[in-house]
């Protein structure tokens, strides 16, 4: 990017929750009263009468001499003071510290708050003694801060506007801050534009007077076109979470500084089209599909979050070609749904399902009859990938002989024995349970034929996906007795949310255990899955590794000192020699590369050595074939 010092306006920045995350006397007052037993009620009383003076209640002058009234600090918290200070630099701005260091001359520090631990922070980002204007303590012999210079024109109401008066800068005046005191500087003429800082604290009073508000440093340079270290403000970033996945994953997005919006249910497709637009990330569950028309309607999608297993909801093929990235979660809930299976198979063989609604209804049916232990029986165990494989291992631990059918290769594991065929399988196991994935090709993978084959009376579970079954074949099997039970746990269509009745012809046949789709709903997987996909996310997001994506090669390349640049293309020849003919062109130097490509896209990151400018990425932008194309930082 080209050289902006000669067009930076001055900027002015306050301090306390602002260029750190918190309020440097509040801190103070924690420090020097650690220990007391009043410390909490203290520090509350100074906090109080912060934000009544930040959010201009009462005079600063006022609000000061009460707080250092309470404070009863000490020299020597000083050092521990800023110590603790450096570790609470706002994060954009800590980002942005080479910005800091490039524009020293245009940056002012003024602040109500104390030279005495600001100099010392501001320090580390290059703005030197000159260059901050606060208040100074004053102590007595013993080190006490007994208050504040009096002389010092920050120190009384109206403060900030006399030091600008005083600084009688020569240029227009930015003023950044997230305190009524800031506002009031551009209010009396001496700034041409107030920024109401928000990255810490957001205060109405402030935020209604501001020319902008930044949730962000990083916003504030993306605005004025100014260097900054990431390519894009993260604040920028929107993300749409539908079906509820466990609240720590907005935590975490949130975290990040990306925009949230959640939606309790899923929705349907002209539901999202209307959603969709501007949404950078789309986290979702089981029950909405990500057609090829919701995709084309998404405008600023770069990656699909699927919060559990199945990914089978989402048009994967039109995902990639749209340069959509899509994670899930391929292990978080394999034990939970491990663990309703082994409980499934042992609640349908003792007859469960029809014994207590009749307990519930008053009625003593103790009897043997239909009921059988589990040891020794046989388990057929269809799909031995992630699910099936585990069950197989605890299956084994409480006595059951296991037989196993995958379309694939699998590691047998424990005494397993491997079914080369259904028609193998199925007459031997008095169990039968679906692992197989969700893809087009299983609908109606089991049917009247396969329930024909099973042993009489034996059992069948069903917790992987709903139109792997036939269900009106089911529901005969189970009618005419060929089947002893059933436990269902998915659907081939299923309420998009619980206020939405179910319908099925399953409800209310003998020895049927119907459950809401909840193989995976555990406060240990939903916990697990909002940790692990929004990671994968923001992995994705800030570095372009796409380790784990389900759709996209997968690539990690370890992160230096380098500008990355990431590009999606369609997977014909001579798109990696195209865009590397346009960096050779521009004398871009190439740091490391990588591409992998799979049967429709390219994908290559690329860590180049110099800052890019804008005629390099329109050109990248040009390169034919291109899907996307991102700058990294
Ligand atoms: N009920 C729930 O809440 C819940 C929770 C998690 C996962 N699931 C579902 O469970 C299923 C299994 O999950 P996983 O993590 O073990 O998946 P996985 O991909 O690890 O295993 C699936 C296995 O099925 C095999 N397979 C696919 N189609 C087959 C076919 N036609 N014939 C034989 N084998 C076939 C694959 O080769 C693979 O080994 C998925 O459908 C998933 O969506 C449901
Ligand atoms: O929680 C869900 O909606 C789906 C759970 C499960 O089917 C999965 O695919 O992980």
């Amino acid at each position: 990017m080209p050289d902006a010092a000669p067009l930076l306006p001055y900027l002015v920045f306050d301090f306390d929750s602002t260029f750190t995350q918190v309020e440097g006397l509040d801190e103070l007052a924690d420090i020097a009263l650690a220990g007391q037993p009043d410390r909490a009620e203290r520090v509350g009383q100074i906090k109080a009468l912060t934000d009544r003076g930040m959010a201009g209640e009462i005079g600063f002058q006022e609000s000061l001499a009460q707080r250092l009234a309470l404070l009863g600090a000490n020299r020597r918290h000083l050092a521990p003071l800023v110590a603790h200070l450096q570790t609470k630099v706002s994060a954009s701005i800590r980002r942005n510290a080479e910005f800091f260091r490039r524009f020293a001359d245009r940056i002012y520090v003024v602040s109500s708050g104390f030279r005495e631990f600001i100099e010392p922070v501001v320090a580390e980002f290059g703005i030197g003694p000159s260059h901050v204007l606060a208040n100074t303590f004053t102590f007595d012999a013993e080190g006490n801060i007994t208050g504040c210079d009096p002389a010092n024109v920050l120190s009384r109401d109206g403060g900030k506007i006399r030091q600008l008066v005083l600084l009688d800068l020569d240029g227009p005046v930015y003023v950044l801050g997230d305190g009524y005191t800031d506002y009031q500087i551009r209010e009396a003429g001496l700034a041409h534009r107030f920024y109401a800082y928000t990255e810490n604290v957001s205060r109405p009073s402030v935020v209604a007077h501001a020319d902008e508000v930044l949730p962000t440093f990083d916003e504030f340079l993306y605005q004025l076109k100014l260097p900054m270290t990431l390519s894009y403000p993260k604040n920028r970033i929107k993300v749409l979470l539908l079906e509820n996945p466990d609240a720590r994953a907005a935590e975490l997005f949130r975290q990040e500084g990306y925009q949230v919006e959640q939606v309790k249910g899923a929705l349907d497709e002209d539901e999202l089209i209307a959603r969709i637009e501007g949404v950078s990330i789309l986290g979702i569950r089981s029950k909405t599909n990500v057609t090829a028309k919701v995709l084309a309607a998404a405008n600023r999608l770069i990656a699909i979050g699927a919060f559990c297993i199945g990914t089978n909801q989402i048009d994967l093929p039109e995902a990639m070609r749209r340069g959509v990235a899509v994670f899930n979660a391929p292990f978080s809930n394999t034990r939970s749904v491990v663990e309703l299976t082994l409980a499934e198979l042992i609640v349908l063989a003792r007859r469960i399902p029809e014994k207590n609604p009749k307990m519930h209804q008053g009625e003593w049916d103790k009897s043997a009859s239909g009921s059988f232990e589990i040891r020794g029986k046989t388990l057929g165990i269809i799909g031995y990938g992630n699910i099936g494989a585990q069950l197989s291992v605890v299956a084994e631990a409480v006595g059951l002989k296991v037989i196993y059918y995958d379309m694939a290769e699998k590691l047998q594991l424990g005494n397993a024995v491997k079914a080369k065929s259904l028609e193998e399988m199925l007459p031997q196991a008095d169990i039968v349970t679906l692992h197989i994935d969700g893809r087009p090709e299983n609908q109606d993978f089991f049917g009247a034929k396969e329930f024909a084959l099973m042993k009489p009376g034996a059992l069948f579970i069903n917790n992987a996906r709903g139109h792997v079954v036939d269900v009106p074949a089911l529901a005969a099997a189970l009618r005419s007795g060929q089947l002893g039970g059933a436990a269902i746990d998915v659907f081939p269509y299923e309420p998009k949310t619980n206020s939405e009745s179910f319908e099925s012809e399953l409800r209310g046949l003998p020895n049927v255990l119907l459950t809401p789709h909840i193989g995976g709903s555990t406060a240990e997987a939903q916990r697990n899955i909002a940790e692990f996909v929004p990671e994968r996310i923001m992995e994705y997001i800030n570095t372009g590794n796409t380790q784990q994506s389900v759709n996209f090669p997968n690539i990690q390349l370890p992160t230096q000192q380098a500008h990355r640049l990431i590009h999606i293309h369609a997977n014909v020849p001579g798109v990696l020699a195209n865009i590397n003919n346009v960096l050779a062109q521009h004398h871009v130097n190439i740091l490391g590369q990588y591409l992998k490509t799979n049967e429709l896209i390219g994908y290559v990151i690329t860590d180049i050595n110099r800052e890019y400018d804008q005629d390099v990425i329109q050109a990248l932008r040009a390169v034919e074939h291109t899907i996307k194309f991102r700058v990294l930082y």
